[in-house]
């Protein structure tokens, strides 16, 4: 019988975006320090003599994913998209999550594009458990299975 462990792992980006419509301040481009947490739900390898034994998934192995879908996608310091051109012309110094996602940016949106985008950058749907996202020091969306319609 395996046993079972919660692994999570905690990533940083800075980034901008804004609510159109929204009633209040959140209406207009501002960036926010976001904060990350991805867990993973699932059996301990039991792999002697392996690198993995011991583990759920090798927070190394995490990492990568996740900085390469999630990270340099969203938070990469030189912007991308619509907001690369220079500061006179309109220019910005982060990225812009609505102009890179397409989505309505709340944190709750956010959240599900991201487990979209660990699913398929290579994360096994099986493993994830929870997506926490903190948009500033005092509020955070989060989604698990159950927001997903797994179980
Ligand atoms: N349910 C949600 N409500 C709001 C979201 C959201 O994603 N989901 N987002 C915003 C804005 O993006 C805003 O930047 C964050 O709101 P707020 O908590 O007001 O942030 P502040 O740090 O600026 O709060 P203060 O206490 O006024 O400093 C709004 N709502
Ligand atoms: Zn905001």
């Amino acid at each position: 019988m395996p046993r079972y462990a919660i692994v999570t792992r905690e990533f940083t980006f800075e980034a901008m975006h804004h609510l159109p419509g929204h009633k209040g301040k959140c209406r207009r481009p501002h960036g926010h320090s976001y904060r990350l947490e991805i867990s993973l739900r699932g059996p301990i390898q039991e792999a002697p003599g392996q690198s993995s034994d011991g583990m759920v998934m090798d927070f190394d192995d995490l990492k990568s994913i996740v900085n390469r879908t999630i990270i340099e996608e969203l938070g990469d310091s030189v912007p991308r998209g619509p907001a690369a051109q220079p500061v006179e012309r309109g220019g910005m110094d982060h990225n812009d999550l609505n102009a890179l996602t397409g989505i309505r940016t709340t944190a709750e949106n956010l959240v599900h594009w991201i487990w979209d985008a660990l699913v398929a950058g290579g994360v096994s749907e099986d493993l994830l458990y929870r997506v926490r996202l903190w948009e500033t020091a005092k509020g955070y969306a989060e989604i698990t299975r159950a927001e997903r319609g797994l179980e």
